[in-house]
């Protein structure tokens, strides 16, 4: 029915934008002891600054377009996607989910705010950044501001990009990538820095698509985000974690174990009170061993379970629903998306290329959220279980925070499930989660993609 209604609605256009609103601030208990989030420093990378240089931007099989480059001098290659937000440029290029793709800003001005520091938060977690590192192949945008003003801002865009090794090109119609983009889908593309790109040394261009990227983003080993005060403990299988997300789980009264994706969580999920899958980059049916292990979690264990975009990907992937790639996805700060058991409209924060198909859902379980633009699926729920997931994003790093309610509403499950259950836990941690809290995160590093992934 929803489907239908939202076929009949106009199409709202992908340049009509809503200015994203503040986020909440957080103020919660100081953490002790928490480990894990020091990720180690960084050597700066070795390439240089390519400012003012000519930059070409090549879309394979399509057109090329001349600019000037503004961040790292080096040649890359990837998917290119864009977004329609018009705020949100550090959180949005240090989401693990852009991985492996070139982002394009419909926003004609991009920088004037500058680059924030990566200050840690009372839970050690960054404050301005989702992840410690650009995480996206390049940057798109139409004018870069090379002046830049914020109280938070420690340095321009264009140095942050080179600093991180990115290539960024301004100067370009971005109007006519994405008119191109949305009519022929997302496309490979490239940003080379300096002579125009020749199509004779095309060393081809890498499909992100085709790769794991998942593996590449995941944490090696599990790591604790502690709130001293936790009611809570909850086990995150980590795709591509952003900060918010766990900043959001951890400042409503969870500690959080961080697990690497592939992790067989069915096995040790009597150890928590509820289970969460993240965001992250890539096609979720790259991820057989996750859906493997949550399909056993859910055959073996009552316990509340959230996922949040290849998080609701993945545990759609579980339950033998099947996915299918938009033409070329969705990536803005203002997509409404409608709660079917309230009536009510959320404008949501988003950024994925692929979605469930909401036809292949079994039958014990039911479409939670529909999206009114395009009509495409964008959550789902059991029917009488503790198990429920988005494809947008609540926690909204950038975006409004219509939807920050359905971490509360996984909090109420959490907190049910372990009033309910039968064995009496203290939030002592017990041996296998002493062994755990021994190690420390362990750092995932941005590297070049090749296709021999
Ligand atoms: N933000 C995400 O988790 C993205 C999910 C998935 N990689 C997609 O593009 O659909």
């Amino acid at each position: 029915m929803f489907s239908r209604l939202a076929a009949r609605l106009p199409k709202a256009s992908a340049l009509n934008g809503v200015a994203a609103r503040q986020v909440r601030n957080l103020s919660q208990p100081a953490i002790t002891g928490s480990k894990g989030r020091n990720m180690p420093a960084r050597e700066p990378r070795t390439t240089a600054a390519a400012t003012g240089a000519e930059a070409t931007f090549t879309i394979r099989d399509g057109p090329v377009f001349q600019g000037t480059a503004f961040g790292a001098n080096t040649n890359i290659s990837g998917e290119a996607v864009f977004t329609t937000s018009l705020v949100g440029y550090p959180e949005s290029m240090t989401d693990p989910s852009y991985r492996g793709q070139i982002l394009v800003f419909t926003q004609p001005l991009i920088g004037n705010y500058g680059v924030p520091s990566n200050e840690r938060d009372e839970f050690n977690l960054l404050k301005y950044f989702e992840s410690p590192h650009i995480q996206c192949a390049g940057i798109v945008v139409s004018d870069v501001a090379t002046q830049y003003s914020h109280w938070t801002a420690v340095q321009s865009l264009g140095e942050w990009c080179a600093s991180e090794g990115i290539p960024a090109i301004s100067g370009v119609d971005t109007r006519a990538i994405v008119t191109y983009l949305r009519e022929q889908g997302s496309s490979l593309a490239r940003i080379s820095i300096g002579d125009e790109y020749d199509a004779d040394e095309d060393e081809g261009f890498i499909d992100p698509g085709q790769i794991n990227l998942v593996k590449r983003v995941s944490t090696k080993a599990p790591f604790v985000v502690t709130n001293p005060n936790a009611k809570f403990h909850v086990a995150l299988i980590d795709c591509g974690v952003k900060e918010n997300i766990l900043r959001s789980l951890v400042s409503r009264g969870a500690s959080v174990t961080v697990f690497p994706y592939n992790y067989p969580i069915h096995k040790v999920a009597d150890n928590f009170d509820g289970v969460f899958i993240s965001n992250g980059p890539g096609d979720p049916t790259h991820c057989q061993e996750t859906v493997y292990n949550l399909a056993k979690l859910m055959e073996t264990s009552p316990i509340p379970i959230m996922g949040i975009c290849l998080g609701h990907q993945l545990l759609a992937l579980a339950v033998g629903a099947k996915t299918i790639k938009l033409k070329y996805g969705n990536r803005a700060h203002n997509i409404p998306a409608l709660d079917l058991t309230t009536g009510q409209c959320h404008i949501t924060s988003q950024n994925h290329g692929y979605a469930v198909d909401i036809s292949t859902l079994p039958s014990d379980f039911k479409e939670y959220f529909v999206n009114l633009n395009d009509g495409s699926n964008e959550g789902m729920m059991h029917k009488t279980r503790p198990i429920f997931s988005t494809q947008f994003h609540p926690e909204a790093k950038g975006g409004p925070m219509d939807s920050s309610y359905l971490f509360d509403k996984y909090m109420e499950n959490v907190e049910l499930f372990k009033s309910n259950s039968q064995v009496y836990r203290d939030n002592r941690p017990t041996q296998f989660m002493i062994d755990i809290l021994s190690k420390e995160r362990v750092g995932v590093e941005p590297t070049p993609l090749s296709n021999a992934a």
